[in-house]
């Protein structure tokens, strides 16, 4: 257990982010959970397992890779505990796998529609994105690369090291500056935390500004996404919660111990409604938002349960 609460803090303090990144790290630490657990019945296994997936879903509210991937890797049909234990195992090294396969599968699909000459906007720290980007790059396609700040935890600043080690030619922007210079960009191309049934993206706060500011300019809003950040609750109505952090993350306490009468909110994400998307890359292939609710019900193979 000391392990999974390891995981779980780093999660929390955003040591481990993106939501690629947290839903491997989540199954990793389901199947080394499992791997180490003594349990004198089935019953016990069950409700430690039960325990550790709803404790690792808990860390943060909205990327829905999370208990995506809680639920893939903690799947066990067997009512022996040696056989369970293994199931669990394979099945959360499995996610692994995909979740790696799926990154480099966005970057050649996505890749495919960089042209040269083309520059990019893209917004926070997506490796899903960046897939697609130093794919295109490596292809020998001549591309540069706008890159936000991201505030409040200026993820920007991961996103312009990456595209540099790349050598990249990368320009960084202060958030406020997206509409400013939308006017030269050719694509947009960013990640997703979740994406619901009706197409609409949950992603890093201000993604939807890219989105509203490319639409306005005719610009192609491209969303780099695996199959496992599709939402399974949404098509039984459930809404994606928006994470809000600590205020400290925007500005430093001592600054309003003397206001009494300022606030600081911080949400996290926000919605990107489907009508500004042009197309989701995924690790099936490239979908019109429309077709989120297929790639939960057929490709997730996500079992509705209780309605
Ligand atoms: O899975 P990948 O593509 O890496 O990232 C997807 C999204 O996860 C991140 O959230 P946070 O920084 O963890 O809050 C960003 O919003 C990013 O666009």
């Amino acid at each position: 257990m000391e392990k999974v609460q390891e995981t779980a803090e780093k999660i929390r303090t955003m040591e481990i982010r993106g939501a690629g990144r947290i839903a491997k790290a989540a199954a990793e630490a389901i199947r080394d959970y499992a791997a180490g657990l003594e349990a004198a019945s089935m019953e016990e296994f069950a409700a430690s397992i039960q325990e550790v997936s709803s404790f690792l879903i808990g860390t943060r509210p909205t990327a829905v890779s999370l208990p995506n991937a809680v639920k893939l890797a903690s799947r066990y049909s067997s009512e022996n505990v040696e056989e369970a234990r293994q199931e669990i195992i394979t099945n959360a090294n499995l996610f692994i796998e995909r979740a790696d396969r799926a990154l480099e599968k966005i970057g050649k699909i996505g890749s495919r529609r960089i042209q040269d000459g083309d520059v990019i906007m893209t917004h926070c720290n997506s490796h899903a994105a960046l897939s697609i980007i130093t794919t295109a790059f490596e292809a020998g396609k001549d591309i540069s690369v706008l890159a936000t700040e991201s505030r409040p935890r200026r993820q920007g600043l991961l996103t312009i090291r990456h595209l540099n080690d790349f050598s990249i030619p990368t320009t960084l922007i202060v958030d406020s500056a997206v509409r400013y210079y939308m006017k030269r960009v050719d694509k947009v191309i960013v990640g997703a935390d979740a994406i619901a049934a009706n197409g609409a993206l949950v992603n890093k706060i201000g993604t939807s500004q890219l989105a509203l500011a490319a639409h306005e300019a005719r610009k192609s809003f491209m969303v780099a996404a695996e199959t496992f950040k599709f939402s399974p609750n949404t098509i039984v109505g459930n809404p994606i919660e928006i994470e809000e952090r600590d205020s400290d993350e925007v500005v430093n306490p001592s600054v309003l111990a003397d206001l009494p009468h300022v606030r600081v909110r911080n949400p996290a994400f926000d919605f990107t409604p489907s009508e500004y998307i042009d197309m989701i890359v995924t690790d099936i292939g490239i979908i019109p938002p429309a077709m989120a609710y297929t790639v939960i019900k057929e490709h997730l193979g996500w079992e509705l349960g209780e309605i």
